[in-house]
C-alpha cells in the first residue's frame, strides 16, 4: 500500500528530527508559547455554517502531481478567511506533498484561524515539532497506527494543548476509534487507499457508527456544492477541501460557490 511508503520515509525523517530537535529546549520555547486554538470547537459551537469547513493549504498530491503552479500561502489564506473558513489544514510533507514546516509556519503569521498539521505522524517528535511551528491541532491516522501508538500519540499531544483529529477509512478502524478516551474529532477519509478514488458513500456508511459525543470531519473527494448538501443532510460537522479550492485562481469565490450548496449560510458574515 502507498501509505507502507510514505511511513517509510517518515521514519527516516523521525531519524532525522532526534539529531535536530532538543525536547527540554523545545519544552521551554512551547512554554512561552500561546495556547493553541481549539479545533473542535471552531467546528462545533463556533461553526459559521451548519457544516463547517477545514480549507486545505496543499501545492500537490500523491494522487494528482502537481495540483497549484501559481501557490502564493498569503493569498490562499486570505480567500480562505475571506470566504469564512473555519479552520485551516496545511501539509507540511515534502516527498509526496510539496509542503513544509516552512509553509505551516508563514500560515501562522498570518491568521488567527486554528490550523491542522497535515502530515504523516508516527513518532512523538513530530507531535512536539508541530506544537513548535504552530500547530493547533495534529492529524493521527488510524490506518498507519496500532492502538497503543493512536492512544500514546493523542495523549502527547493534548498534553502540550494540541487538538486531535484522528482519520478513518473503515469500519475496523472506527471500531478501534470509537472505544478510545479523548478522542473528539474524527475524520472518516473518503479515499480509497488502494485505488485513490473518492466517494462521499464513505462518510454516509462510516458517520452512523461514530459516537455521538465525537464530531465528525467528511475528508477528500469534495469538490461540488451538491456534496455539502449531502454532508449537510448527513449532519457531518465539517468538510475538509483541499484539491478543488486549490484548482481554482480564485478561492474566495470557489469556497462560496461549494457552500452555495447548504441548504442555510447560517451566521457566516459577509
Ligand atoms: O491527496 C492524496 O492524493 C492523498 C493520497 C494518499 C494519502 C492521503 C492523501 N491526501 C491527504 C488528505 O487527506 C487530503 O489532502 C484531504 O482530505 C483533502 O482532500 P481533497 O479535497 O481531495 O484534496
Amino acid at each position: 500500500m502507498f501509505l507502507e511508503r510514505i511511513v517509510r520515509t517518515k521514519k527516516d525523517e523521525v531519524q532525522e528530527l532526534k539529531t535536530k530537535l532538543n525536547v527540554q529546549e523545545a519544552e521551554r520555547e512551547i512554554a512561552e508559547m500561546p495556547a493553541c486554538r481549539s479545533l473542535t470547537e471552531a467546528l462545533t459551537v463556533n461553526k459559521k455554517r451548519t457544516v463547517g469547513l477545514i480549507a486545505e493549504v496543499k501545492k500537490a498530491s500523491p494522487s494528482k502531481g502537481l495540483i497549484r503552479e501559481r501557490f502564493v500561502p498569503a493569498d490562499i489564506v486570505r480567500g480562505y478567511e475571506a470566504a469564512g473558513a473555519d479552520a485551516l489544514s496545511v501539509l507540511t510533507d515534502r516527498d509526496y506533498f510539496q509542503g513544509g514546516n516552512e509553509i505551516l509556519k508563514e500560515v501562522r503569521t498570518l491568521t488567527n484561524l486554528p490550523i491542522l498539521r497535515k502530515e504523516f505522524i508516527i513518532d512523538e517528535l513530530q507531535v512536539l515539532e508541530a506544537r513548535l511551528i504552530g500547530a493547533d491541532a495534529v492529524l493521527l491516522i488510524a490506518a498507519i497506527l496500532n492502538d497503543g501508538q493512536l492512544i500514546h500519540l493523542n495523549r502527547s499531544a493534548r498534553a502540550l494543548g494540541l487538538d486531535v483529529l484522528i482519520e478513518v477509512h473503515d469500519e475496523a478502524e472506527l471500531s478501534r476509534v470509537a472505544t478510545m478516551d479523548n478522542v473528539t474529532l474524527i475524520g472518516i477519509n473518503n479515499r480509497n487507499l488502494h485505488t485513490f478514488v473518492t466517494d462521499l458513500a464513505q462518510t454516509e456508511r462510516l458517520r452512523e457508527l461514530v459516537p455521538a459525543h465525537c464530531a465528525i470531519v467528511s475528508e477528500s473527494g469534495i469538490h461540488l456544492p451538491e456534496h455539502m448538501g449531502r454532508l449537510e443532510q448527513m449532519n457531518v460537522n465539517a468538510a475538509l477541501i483541499g484539491e478543488h479550492f486549490m484548482r481554482q485562481d480564485d478561492v474566495k469565490e470557489a469556497v462560496e460557490h461549494i457552500m452555495s450548496g447548504l441548504s442555510t449560510e447560517s451566521s457566516h458574515v459577509k
